[in-house]
């Protein structure tokens, strides 16, 4: 019971208090005080000198409930409570473990007597818990989830993960769920694009990052898309990428974990978290399509790491390693012409909460693109207000890098590229309103790219300069290429190379997320 001592508390905090012997009966008697934030715990057949008070805080606790004995000779109340606290793993890094404690009492020989002070620790532990919580919906409404599974993501063990890791605290948390486990390419894009989605509370994306990319193009597809893009969305990590997971579970405050560690930290944010503004940027092609990205848009070493390593993809995340020494010996360059706006520029339009972005059609300005050719037409169209055509020349403010062989190119807009690649430390939380660019011209050496990558799993490559190698945060940006030569990727998924160009807009989306305490928490003001 040890490791979370508790100091000394005031007993006027005290809400209640009792004593209860453990289930399964290890013979200890034990004194259970539940304040606002805390239940502690206490043996009281240990030596008071060396008995510890442990805390176990409400803001990890899941679900409680109360129960009789199987038999009808047994006269106790029994209650369970189940708690995620982090906890150090054996690498040193702390992730949410599941600890589920059941007490019993029988203060009276009434067994309904028993039963009903149970009852009433449960219930006072449950109000705690939601005043404790970030409630998505109002306190103690049921919360109904469609959970969206690719069975094939990552290492194929989605499915299974489910059902270890992330149902029990589903089903703790008494949330109604319904699992569609996909069969297909695009099943998930075409769900969320035609169905009522006015059932769900939040659409839950099991998979890698691709998945997230149909739900969110899918909505963005709709005719009510202004309203279904503010649809709640959350990530559990079932890929081999997860680099969204690993962003929602770096801003939490967690330390950086991968596989099933990961998952729990996120399963967690699931449960615990609130809708919060997730930024969304609008990209262009030269080929006339209007994609939304959440996560990333590459050029060059990256994406040709992410599509050609596909073959390797039973190892999980190790494929983006192996994937890159493969391609730093055989390093190609891309030409082409890259213009960015610098955040800078732009701040006036970035200021305040989050971006009014929808207008109603009809709108006469010539950056306003219709957000797809399957347009039914009457319904709200998303503004590229920074933006011009891409036939005509980028407007005068922006900035045009004069090199034009680049080795690679990357547009991130959270902080993770994969679940241990930090590749932009300076990304805090969800909600920033910027793009980070960054981008590596064909002088840079073999040794500073592998030196790159190798800091990347720590977030420390932009500690001492890299020649050759440019970071600048934008709000807009145009790439057109010379020669429509390598893989270009969307959040990960490839595209046929072109012209491209996007702009950032601010909270566009939303997902749950559970804000870092120590930083300034953004305000969802969108309904
Ligand atoms: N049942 C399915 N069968 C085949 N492909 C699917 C299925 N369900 C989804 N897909 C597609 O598989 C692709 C890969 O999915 P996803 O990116 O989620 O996983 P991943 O590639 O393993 O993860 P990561 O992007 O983190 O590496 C996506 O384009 C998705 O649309």
């Amino acid at each position: 019971m040890g490791e979370n001592q508790a100091a000394p508390r005031d007993p006027g905090e005290f809400i209640l208090s009792a004593t209860f012997t453990l289930v399964p009966d290890d013979g200890s008697l034990l004194s259970l005080i539940l304040t606002r934030r805390e239940l502690l715990i206490q043996n009281l057949r240990l030596d008071p000198q060396t008995n510890v008070m442990c805390s176990h805080l409400l803001a990890d606790c899941v679900g409680c409930h109360s129960f009789r004995g199987k038999d009808s000779k047994d006269l106790g109340g029994y209650f369970t409570a189940v708690f995620y606290p982090l906890k150090n793993g054996m690498t040193g890094r702390d992730y949410r473990q599941r600890e589920s404690w059941t007490f019993r009492t029988e203060f009276s020989q009434d067994q309904d007597e028993n039963y009903n002070l149970v009852r009433s620790w449960t219930e006072k532990i449950s109000q705690m818990v939601e005043d404790q919580g970030h409630p998505i919906s109002p306190p103690r409404s049921p919360r109904r989830f469609l959970v969206l599974l690719n069975p094939f993501a990552g290492t194929g063990k989605a499915l299974s993960q489910f059902e270890t890791h992330v149902m029990p605290m589903l089903e703790e948390m008494k949330v109604r769920y319904t699992l569609l486990v996909t069969e297909r390419r695009n099943q998930a894009y075409e769900l969320v694009r035609d169905e009522d989605l006015s059932g769900w509370d939040v659409i839950v994306v099991m998979s890698g990052d691709g998945l997230m990319y149909e739900v969110i193009n899918g909505l963005m597809e709709r005719q009510d898309r202004n309203v279904s893009i503010k649809k709640p969305l959350a990530i559990l990590p079932g890929g081999s990428g997860n680099a969204l997971a690993a962003s929602l579970n770096h801003y939490s405050g967690q330390t950086q974990v991968t596989g099933t560690k990961l998952l729990n930290n996120c399963t967690f944010i699931l449960c615990k978290g609130r809708p919060s503004p997730l930024d969304l940027v609008s990209l262009t092609t030269s080929s006339n399509r209007r994609i939304l990205s959440f996560l990333s848009f590459s050029w060059g070493l990256i994406s040709d790491v992410d599509v050609e390593s596909e073959k390797y993809r039973f190892m999980g995340s190790v494929r983006f390693s192996i994937g890159t020494f493969v391609r730093l010996t055989m390093l190609r360059s891309y030409g082409g012409c890259l213009s960015y706006l610098p955040a800078r520029s732009s701040s006036v339009q970035q200021k305040g909460t989050v971006d009014a972005h929808l207008l109603s059609a009809p709108h006469n300005s010539t950056n306003n693109v219709q957000n797809s050719h399957t347009d039914k037409g009457e319904a709200q169209i998303l503004e590229d207000s920074l933006l011009v055509p891409l036939d005509q020349p980028v407007p005068s403010h922006w900035t045009t890098v004069p090199e034009n062989q680049f080795i690679l190119i990357l547009l991130l807009y959270q902080s993770h590229l994969g679940a241990d690649l930090y590749a932009a430390p300076m990304v805090s939380g969800l909600g920033e309103g910027v793009i980070q660019l960054f981008y590596a011209t064909s002088s840079i050496s073999r040794k500073s790219l592998l030196k790159l990558f190798l800091a990347m799993e720590k977030g420390t490559h932009l500690e001492e300069p890299i020649p050759h190698f440019n970071h600048v945060p934008v709000t807009a940006f145009r790439i057109e290429p010379l020669e429509a030569t390598g893989i270009m990727t969307v959040d990960g998924e490839s595209i046929p190379c072109c012209s491209v160009q996007g702009q950032i807009h601010r909270g566009l989306g939303r997902i749950i997320n559970i804000p870092n305490e120590s930083q300034p928490s953004r305000v969802d003001t969108s309904k």
